[in-house]
């Protein structure tokens, strides 16, 4: 894994003010997403599987981790939580909403925790051919983080076709607009969870954003997604 040190946090902010999402390239090595997608059949690191056709989610599958956390996931959660809450915070400030986010994992997880949201949320993605993810956002109580994660498992255009990674914008009175990507094998992006500030001529307001995934044409595509709340359940 690059060391979150040497990333360009400033280049990351600047994206994610200005367009709701940044990609970085390369954070995990081809090994380190391979034993992550290989460790998908290991029953014991998971505490529920879901089908998302049985959710109408769309289709496909994934397991949400038990705490704790694999090494490498506990790392990046807490390595990337305080280069983000000071940008969540500044969201909040701008759309004039009460949240703060403190500056470090931990005792962001306990305001979790003192809510009742102490359910690991992180989770691992398979699709296959026809997979699909609708339009979403991931909210699992009252507590939120504006801003989490997904890694890209494998290669798009080698192990699977299809599967873009989508995320809709929805100005107020307005269309949604789609924005499309495609990252590749060991990328991290970040997006907005469920809404940001864009600003005005009058000030700061405020556009939802939802994410899914296209259909996936052939193959196989792995993701691991990072949330930094807890759930309730
Ligand atoms: O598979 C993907 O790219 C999207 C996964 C997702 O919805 C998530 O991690 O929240
Ligand atoms: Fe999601």
């Amino acid at each position: 894994m690059e060391n979150p040190e040497t990333i360009d946090w400033k280049t990351i902010e600047n994206e994610l003010n200005t367009k709701g999402y940044a990609r970085i390239e390369r954070v995990l090595t081809s090994d380190e997403c391979d034993t992550l997608s290989g460790d998908y059949e290991h029953a014991a690191l998971y505490r529920k599987t879901i089908s998302m056709e049985r959710y109408r989610f769309g289709l496909g599958e994934y397991k949400y981790f038990n705490y704790p956390l694999p090494g490498l996931i506990q790392q990046l959660r807490q390595s990337f939580y305080p280069r983000l809450a000071p940008v969540a915070n500044l969201w909040m400030q701008q759309l004039n909403l009460p949240h703060q986010y403190p500056a470090d994992f931990h005792t962001f997880q306990e305001t979790c925790h003192a809510r009742g949201q102490d359910k690991p949320t992180a989770l691992i993605l398979k699709y296959g051919a026809s997979g699909h993810n609708t339009l979403h956002q991931d909210l699992y109580g009252e507590v939120f983080f504006p801003i989490q994660m997904v890694i890209f498992l494998n290669q798009a255009g080698e192990d699977y076709t299809g599967g873009e990674f989508v995320l809709t914008q929805q100005t107020p009175r307005a269309q949604s607009k789609a924005i499309v990507l495609r990252p590749n094998k060991g990328d991290i992006l970040l997006f907005t969870t469920n809404f940001r500030p864009v600003s005005g001529s009058r000030g700061y307001y405020r556009v939802n954003m939802k994410h899914g995934v296209s259909e996936v044409l052939s193959g196989e595509r792995f993701t691991l997604g990072i949330i930094f709340h807890d759930a309730l359940s």
